[in-house]
């Protein structure tokens, strides 16, 4: 089997904000274990902003994200080494992959990100994943691992995604502040997690909190790929998820699956603005896969850029699908009703259809 495991800072740090080598060498351990049954296992990491506060000696993290980029450049390799120090008890060789949104999205960069991990695998390494922190731009950053494990998942076709927290699973609410909450052991794929409670507050070191684990335990779930939440410090916890026991939450597969770049679109972490369209131009889109025209576009709100991921909303107001738009907020408005012939060329489309997302895949209400 194919496995994505991915820990998050709260459970890779010590509550001083170090990194926690005992951590690390517990993740080895399970690595091993699973290496050693003929599986292939893919780790996504946190922890490089914490790690490199620490040897900087800062106390909180900075709030300015040149700082913070600055800070994860210093933790990124110290985090790989101690990953490698571990690995090495075991004879498993570590690989470092930093990468950044638009690598799920630009074909070439896709495919290639995808061929090196199975060329890792081939070697018989442990790829270590974590975001391209000090490179990645800042409108343009998932910031948070969870989404990116997840898009790892659907690229290497993983037959499990493991999200390693600070907490047993979910739970209706979040235990620190609800004593009443109580452990979801099962989720099915069209669940619409709607009574859970999840906000991206947390540990206060992670930077997703449990609302990004839901939304990325949802694009494994259209990925096809089972997703478990569980406590990184439970002994045996990803060969248990591996064996389909109950170590945690366990999120269910579609039977349906969308391609990275849709997924990714259908769950951007930004989504920049709105373009509202008139009853025929729904239709239409929701019919068969088709371009937006600016013909059938009523208003766009929102100061979005070419390039930016826009909800698409009908006349009432319902978001029904997600694009990323091919020219301004400015543009749309300026051509938004007219018809294709009384538009200059480069204008002719307000989302190409590989770039839309038709939502009522019951997607929206994993929205985060
Ligand atoms: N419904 C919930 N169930 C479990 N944990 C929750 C829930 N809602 C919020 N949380 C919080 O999410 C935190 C884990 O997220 P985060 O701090 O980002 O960790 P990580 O670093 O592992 O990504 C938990 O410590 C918990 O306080
Ligand atoms: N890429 C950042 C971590 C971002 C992140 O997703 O954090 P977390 O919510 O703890 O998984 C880092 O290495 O510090």
């Amino acid at each position: 089997m194919r496995i994505v495991a991915k820990i998050g800072t709260a459970s890779i740090t010590t509550d001083a904000g170090v990194i926690d080598t005992a951590a690390i060498a517990r993740l080895a351990d399970e690595v091993a274990a699973l290496k050693a049954g003929g599986h292939d296992v893919i780790v996504v990491s946190s922890g490089a902003v914490a790690a490199g506060l620490a040897v900087l000696d800062m106390t909180q993290r900075p709030s300015d994200i040149q700082t913070v980029q600055a800070v994860s450049a210093v933790g990124q390799s110290r985090l790989v080494e101690a990953y490698n120090i571990e690995f090495a008890r075991h004879s498993l060789i570590g690989a470092q992959l930093l990468v950044d949104s638009m690598d799920f999205v630009e074909r070439t960069q896709y495919l290639h990100l995808r061929t090196t991990i199975d060329r890792l695998l081939d070697l018989g390494c442990v790829p270590i994943v974590n975001e391209n922190d000090a490179i990645a731009n800042d409108e343009l950053r998932y910031g948070d691992n969870d989404r990116i494990a997840a898009m790892i998942a659907n690229s290497v076709n993983a037959d499990v995604l493991v999200l390693l927290t600070d907490m047993d699973g979910v739970f209706t609410a979040d235990p620190r502040t609800d004593s009443t909450a109580t452990l979801i052991p099962f989720i099915r794929a069209d669940d619409p997690l709607l009574s859970i409670s999840a906000d991206s507050g947390g540990s206060g070191r992670g930077s997703g909190g449990m609302a990004s684990k839901l939304t990325a335990a949802r694009m494994a779930s259209w990925s096809g790929v089972r997703c478990v939440i569980a406590r990184a410090a439970r002994r045996g916890v990803l060969q248990g998820a591996v064996s389909d026991e109950l170590v945690g939450t366990t999120f269910a597969p579609h039977e349906r699956t969308l391609s990275a770049r849709k997924l990714w679109i259908a769950f951007a972490a930004e989504v920049a603005g709105v373009v509202q369209v008139d009853e025929g131009a729904r239709q239409a889109l929701i019919d068969r896969p088709n371009s937006l025209l600016p013909a059938g576009v009523v208003a766009a709100t929102g100061d979005f850029a070419a390039r930016d991921v826009v909800d698409v909303v009908s006349a009432d107001g319902e978001v029904f699908a997600r694009g990323i738009a091919s020219m301004s907020a400015a543009a749309v408005s300026e051509f938004g009703g007219r018809r294709t012939a009384d538009i200059p060329e480069g204008y002719n489309e307000v989302v190409h259809r590989d770039d839309l997302v038709v939502l009522s895949l019951g997607l929206s209400a994993a929205r985060r």
